[in-house]
């Protein structure tokens, strides 16, 4: 049994939901589809989750955006008429962001997940039913029905151990489940989304669940390049990865796979395969979790903007036992999340996503470092990027080190920071975001070309 998910892209408009369903009944093992919701049908358009999230927001000021509830509507609408569904398919889906509007109206709690869910709802429901029309055995299944439950944290769900056996007597349906993406419900019955992009993350805990023999992943690339395609033109193809790699490489910026997706597949062992909806006779990308000794250790670049570098000396911070857990203990007290924390003798810097430390926290996190640990320098650098170079084995291989550092070289991009060791699969590098783009190109051409 396979279990298929089909990104945003995919589901963007009617032409693209005749595709899924010419995938769906090309293989008698696809069983059961996890749908995003609708994506954007060209670079200018709208992803219908942006649009709702904009929506809400609209309502929490006070002046709720008809303009785009509108749009919204009728993107759904558009839909249904162009597949040829009945009236009452896109009537439901409208009900059903009515009534999140509403819960958003009344301030109630989870209700802005309630309204996010509500594209990969609206998805499913146009995806069964136009199954339905083309002859086809398939039901839609809530993520309640279906026994997706989560931890209450809203944005950013986590799957609860007891919704693998639950996924897992699905299996018994003889008929095609379209089971929205992206949310689940917490044991007390409310919605909860997972983090943005959280459908692939869906469709592995579904796969785990019912221990299907495949999770395919179907987008908009035949599949996973060494680098971003939006960094250098046409990279080498990916026909094989590790999960640890693809973790890495998904964290470090690879947005075509989210990478808490890998875990649940991960732990039943089941290969994760990134296919293109647009041409799905490509053998995409397969994800397994050993391969064999490969020629080249780096498989793959990834990179990052948006980061900033906390940095901290004080003399003798090596005698001070408990420095780097009060540290990051003020981090914690404020909410605030890092990402990598490397350190000296006297000196430690914590690499923080900049959104997660806001100009008016950061006001408070300075002073608190600065009276709490008497600190000599405490200094804030914004506008770093993050790359990261990936593969099995390269730690193990004498060189590489140095291959990149001349790539930067080239580049002429300093490396203001470096991270080997920490993972047995990648090595960081941290840049200035200026110098990004020349130094991707630059290690694309070192270790690819
Ligand atoms: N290394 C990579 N390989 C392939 N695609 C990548 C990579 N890094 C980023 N992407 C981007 O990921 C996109 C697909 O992901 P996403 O937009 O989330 O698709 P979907 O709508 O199917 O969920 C691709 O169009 C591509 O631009
Ligand atoms: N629609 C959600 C979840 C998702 O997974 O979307 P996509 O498959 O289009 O990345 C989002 O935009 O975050």
């Amino acid at each position: 049994m396979k279990v298929v998910k089909f990104g945003g892209s995919s589901l963007a408009d009617a032409a693209q939901i005749e595709k899924v369903q010419n995938i769906i009944q090309e293989d008698e093992q696809r069983r059961v589809v996890i749908v995003s919701a609708p994506g954007k049908r060209n670079s200018e358009d709208d992803k219908v989750t942006d649009l709702l999230i904009a929506l809400g927001s609209s309502i929490q000021a006070g002046e709720t955006d008809r303009d785009i509830y509108k749009k919204i509507i009728s993107r759904f609408r558009v839909m249904t008429e162009e597949l040829g569904l009945p009236l009452s398919v896109a009537e439901k889906v409208k009900d059903t962001i009515d009534e999140a509007v509403e819960m958003v109206k009344d301030d109630s709690s989870h209700a802005l997940d309630a309204l996010k869910a509500c594209g990969e709802d609206g998805s499913a429901r146009i995806v069964s039913a136009y199954l339905q029309e083309c002859g086809l055995q398939a039901s839609y299944v809530n993520p309640k029905e279906a026994g997706i439950v989560v931890r209450d944290q809203p944005g950013g769900a986590l799957v609860l151990e007891e919704s693998f056996d639950q996924l897992y007597s699905l299996r018994s349906r003889n008929e095609i489940l379209v089971i929205p993406g992206f949310f689940g419900f917490t044991p007390e019955g409310e919605l909860v989304t997972f983090s943005r992009g959280g459908s692939d993350i869906t469709g592995s805990i579904v796969a785990a669940g019912l221990k299907a023999d495949l999770y395919e992943n179907f987008t908009d690339v035949d599949s996973v390049f060494c680098v971003n395609p939006m960094d250098v033109d046409q990279p080498k193809e990916l026909t094989s990865l590790t999960y640890r790699e693809m973790r890495e490489l998904s964290y470090a910026g690879f947005s075509v796979f989210h990478d808490e997706a890998l875990i649940p597949a991960f732990k039943e062992k089941i290969p994760v395969c990134i296919k293109n909806t647009n041409n799905p006779s490509a053998p995409g990308t397969m994800i397994v979790s050993d391969l064999p000794e490969r020629e080249s250790h780096v498989v793959g670049i990834a990179s990052d903007k948006g980061f900033l570098n906390l940095y901290v000396s004080k003399y003798f911070m090596n005698r001070e036992i408990g420095f780097g857990r009060r540290l990051l203990q003020i981090l914690e007290d404020e909410g605030v999340s890092f990402e990598h924390a490397p350190s000296g003798i006297d000196d430690m810097s914590v690499v923080i996503r900049e959104h997660h430390l806001p100009p008016e926290k950061e006001e408070v996190v300075v002073n608190r470092i600065k009276t709490e640990l008497q600190v000599d320098t405490v200094m804030i650098e914004r506008e770093m990027a993050l790359i990261m170079i990936v593969g099995e084995g390269m730690n193990q291989t004498i060189g590489i080190a140095s291959r990149a550092a001349a790539a930067f070289r080239e580049a002429e991009v300093n490396i203001e920071m470096i991270n080997q060791g920490s993972s047995e699969v990648s090595m960081m590098f941290g840049v200035k975001s200026s110098g990004l783009g020349k130094a991707v190109k630059s290690l694309y051409r070192t270790f690819f070309e």
